[in-house]
C-alpha cells in the first residue's frame, strides 16, 4: 500500500487550543488541529502523550479547562458523552468495552438504541412500532454483519471469541450507529499481521463506502503511514507535527520523540 494523497475542503471538527490537566498533570497544552470531512486522520504519540485524551474531550467524556470545540459548525467547550453520540461521534476503546456474554449480533444491536424511536413500553411488549421498528434495525445489524464478514459468529458469546474478532465487533458496534465521525481508539492494538490487514481493510472500506470520517490512535507506524490522510502528532501533551504522512515522516521533532531524543 501507499500513502493516499486526496484532497478534502470541509472541516467536520476543529480543535482550537485545547488544554486539559488532571490535578497537577497536564495532559494537554494548547492543542489545535481540525479534523475534515471524509479524511482519515490518525493521532499519534509516545506513551502518555495525551491521544486518548484528546479522543475523550472530542466525544465528551472529558471537559478540557480551555479551548473549544467546533463539530458541524457549532463550537461549543464541552458536550456530554451522548450528546455527542446523537449528534454522530461514535467511538471505540483501547480496552474492548462489549457485553461479553451477549452475542455478536445482540451486542452490535446496542449500537442501535440512540436511533430507537420507539418507548421501552412498546419494546418490551414486542408488538406494534416496537416490532416493526426492530425489524428495521436487525436489517442494519446484518448489512454491517455481511460487511464485517462475521456471520460465522453472530451467536456466538463474545467473551469466546479470539481478541481480533471482539475488536471487529467492536466496530461493528460503533457502525452501527451510523456516526458520521468515528473514533477508533487502537483499533489494532494486540493483532497479529493478518488480523491488522484485515481491520485496515475494513477501515479503508468503511471510509470509502459509507463516507465515514475517521480519526484514529495507532501505535503501528507502517499502518498509520499506510491508511492516513493527516497525522497530527503528540508528545507530553504538547502538538510537534501535523501533515501528510511523508511530512511527519520528515519531522525532526517527530523522530526525536520517538527516538526520546528530546526528554
Ligand atoms: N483520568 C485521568 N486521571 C488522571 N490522569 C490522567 C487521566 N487520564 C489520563 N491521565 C494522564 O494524562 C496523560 C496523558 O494520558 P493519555 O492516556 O491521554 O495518553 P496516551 O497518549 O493515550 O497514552 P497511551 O499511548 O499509553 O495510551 C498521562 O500522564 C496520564 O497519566
Amino acid at each position: 500500500m501507499t500513502a493516499r494523497t486526496r484532497s478534502f475542503n470541509e472541516v467536520l471538527l476543529s480543535v482550537e487550543n485545547i488544554s486539559l490537566s488532571f490535578g497537577g498533570v497536564k495532559a494537554l497544552s494548547d492543542i489545535s488541529f481540525d479534523i475534515a470531512k471524509g479524511e482519515i486522520r490518525a493521532i499519534i504519540g509516545p506513551n502518555g502523550a495525551g491521544k486518548s485524551s484528546m479522543l475523550n474531550c472530542i466525544n465528551g467524556f472529558y471537559h478540557p479547562q480551555e479551548g473549544a470545540i467546533t463539530y458541524k459548525g457549532v463550537r461549543r467547550s464541552q458536550m456530554r458523552p451522548h450528546e455527542a453520540a446523537e449528534q454522530g461521534i461514535a467511538r471505540t476503546f483501547q480496552n474492548i468495552a462489549l457485553f461479553r456474554g451477549m452475542s455478536t449480533l445482540d451486542n452490535i444491536m446496542t449500537g442501535r438504541n440512540l436511533r430507537m424511536k420507539t418507548g421501552l413500553f412498546w419494546q418490551a411488549l414486542h408488538v406494534g412500532p416496537a416490532a416493526r421498528e426492530e425489524i428495521e434495525h436487525r436489517q442494519a445489524v446484518e448489512k454491517i454483519i455481511d460487511f464485517l464478514e462475521i456471520q460465522h459468529i453472530r451467536k456466538v458469546p463474545v467473551g469466546q471469541l479470539p481478541y481480533g474478532l471482539q475488536k471487529r465487533v467492536e466496530l461493528g458496534r460503533a457502525l452501527a450507529a451510523q456516526p458520521e465521525l468515528l473514533l477508533l481508539d487502537e483499533p489494532m492494538a494486540g493483532m497479529n499481521i493478518e488480523e491488522k490487514q484485515d481491520m485496515c481493510r475494513f477501515v479503508l472500506d468503511v471510509n470509502d463506502e459509507f463516507g465515514t470520517t475517521i480519526c484514529l490512535i495507532e501505535h503501528d507506524m507502517g499502518v498509520v503511514m499506510d491508511i492516513s490522510d493527516r497525522v497530527v502528532v503528540l508528545d507530553y501533551g504538547k502538538k510537534i507535527g501535523d501533515g501528510v504522512p511523508d511530512e511527519i515522516k520528515n519531522n525532526q521533532a517527530v523522530i526525536d520523540a520517538y527516538l526520546g531524543v528530546s526528554h
